[in-house]
């Protein structure tokens, strides 16, 4: 076992028994109401609600699995970076959940939106945002989809490669455009992070290491390429982070750059942009940054950096994702078996295998990410026992929520509803089984709609020539 921590419930007299530790029914509250969407509680008949709409009642018409996401929550923490980090921009991250509604509220809050591929930025525009204020991410940008950011008018570009510089310059002056650009640069710096989300490191695909002159070398071709106006430096550090020494290891060795091109160039960059990877609460370990407290560390490293360096202060921008659209979201599940394993001593562990699984979550299998988990539909004041979430598919790392205290009466037909399920679950979910790619769905005072609708196995079949056409030539025997 990892370690311990508690999900359970959201009110303190309904809490699943806290740990030795954590015996202060105000500081558990406190942390388990962080993993949760702002709107959601237990209603008086112990059922877990949110944005007004109880999990039963989502489970029953919706079907499980099923992303929920509390609109009210998501709309909030994109104000509050917003406000946070007023006199910046702040793009969202898109990569973490993206639909049209989402594109909506980003447009709505007046933020600016990152897109990191071509079908990203093609669903942006489909959605009517308006391009000049969508960045574009990629390490591998295609023709097709630099040339849709030049026509449509992306407000920038991060560069990614010496490749890519040539590329786009060619693009936009075939287009005769001039592309605003930043180039993406590591820092060198370990972040404090799973390896397959750390980014600034050198020795990996993203971005011009800063100490081998890479950086500098990309950042003075930009310079010179007439299709390009070269705006800045982007540094992103990696995701899940929660400690601020890696921003300013990074703030530091970024501006020493910009400083070196000033003087090569004659002027000074005026845009710098720190990415994103702001982390967020999955269990009571966690403990993330305010927004607010994320902003004033952020200034202080560059304003301290520029003063160092006799720098204008440059315009700063950022990224969060996950910080935003993770706690609005929570996944609801239904449970199909529950099968106890001695674990000797005594003591065992419930298998509580639910309707879902890797496929719509994958990030406990990839990055062994830790989630919180309970059950939705009831209140239970059963002995608290140890349970796994798994999911149905054949895996044996098929991990939902890797230890957790559940009521020991969790039985088939239960819910279970994992919070902090908003970000990179939809976004990186699977067919893997055949299984299909499960719904979103937006509640609000009271109302259920549907962001992204689920995939019917009729989706998957439609994709298959030889079952597309075996179908076809088929009498329907349901008739
Ligand atoms: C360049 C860039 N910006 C922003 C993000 C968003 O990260 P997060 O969702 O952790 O805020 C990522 C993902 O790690 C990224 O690669
Ligand atoms: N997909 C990752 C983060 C995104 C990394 C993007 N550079 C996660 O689930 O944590």
């Amino acid at each position: 076992m990892t370690h311990m921590h508690v999900a359970g419930s959201i009110h303190a007299d309904a809490v699943t028994p806290a740990p030795k530790w954590l015996q202060r029914p105000d500081d558990v509250n406190a942390m388990v109401q962080m993993l949760w969407s702002s709107t959601a509680c237990r209603n008086d008949d112990g059922v877990i609600e949110v944005g007004g709409v109880s999990v039963v009642e989502i489970a029953d018409r919706i079907g499980t699995p099923a992303y929920v996401i509390d609109e009210v929550d998501f709309r909030e923490r994109l104000a509050a970076f917003r406000d946070a980090f007023a006199g910046m921009k702040v793009y969202y991250a898109g990569k973490s959940f993206l639909c049209g509604a989402v594109v909506d509220w980003v447009a709505d809050e007046g933020m600016y939106l990152d897109v990191c591929s071509h079908e990203e930025l093609q669903l942006a525009l489909a959605a009517g945002f308006d391009a000049a204020r969508i960045g574009l991410h990629g390490n591998n940008k295609s023709e097709a989809e630099l040339e849709l950011a030049v026509t449509a008018g992306v407000g920038r570009v991060v560069v990614d490669s010496v490749t890519e510089i040539e590329r786009l310059d060619r693009i936009a002056q075939e287009h005769r455009r001039t592309v605003p650009v930043l180039v993406r640069v590591t820092a060198g710096v370990e972040a404090h992070t799973h390896e397959y989300i750390s980014t600034a490191h050198e020795d990996q695909k993203f971005g011009l290491a800063i100490g081998s002159g890479a950086a500098l070398d990309g950042l003075l071709r930009c310079e010179q390429a007439a299709g390009i106006d070269l705006r800045g430096i982007h540094s992103h550090i990696g995701s899940q982070i929660f400690d601020a020494s890696g921003f300013e290891v990074s703030g530091k060795r970024t501006l020493k750059l910009a400083k070196q091109v000033a003087r090569l160039i004659g002027r000074e960059l005026p845009e710098f942009d720190l990415g994103g990877g702001f982390g967020i609460a999955y269990t009571t370990m966690d403990s993330p940054m305010t927004p607010e407290a994320l902003a004033e560390h952020l200034r202080e490293i560059v304003e301290h950096e520029c003063r160092a360096l006799e720098l204008t202060l440059p315009e700063l921008s950022i990224e969060p994702g996950r910080a935003i659209s993770g706690p609005a979201g929570m996944a609801v599940y239904r449970v199909g078996t529950v099968k106890p394993v001695a674990l000797g001593d005594g003591i065992y562990r419930n298998y509580i295998s639910v309707d879902g699984g890797m496929s719509d979550n994958i990030r406990p299998a990839l990055y062994g990410a830790d989630y919180s988990g309970t059950v939705g539909n009831r209140a239970s004041t059963s002995e608290p026992a140890l349970g796994r979430v798994v999911g149905r598919h054949c895996e044996s790392g098929d991990i939902l929520v890797r230890d957790e205290f559940f009521p020991s009466d969790i039985t088939p037909g239960d819910l279970v509803v994992i919070p902090g399920s908003g970000a990179y679950s939809r976004a990186m979910a699977s067919n893997y089984n055949h299984a299909t790619r499960p719904p979103v769905v937006g509640v609000r005072d009271g109302q259920i709609t549907t962001l992204v609708r689920r995939e019917s196995i009729d989706d998957l079949f439609a994709l298959d020539p030889v079952v597309s056409a075996r179908r076809a030539t088929t009498p329907d025997t349901d008739a």
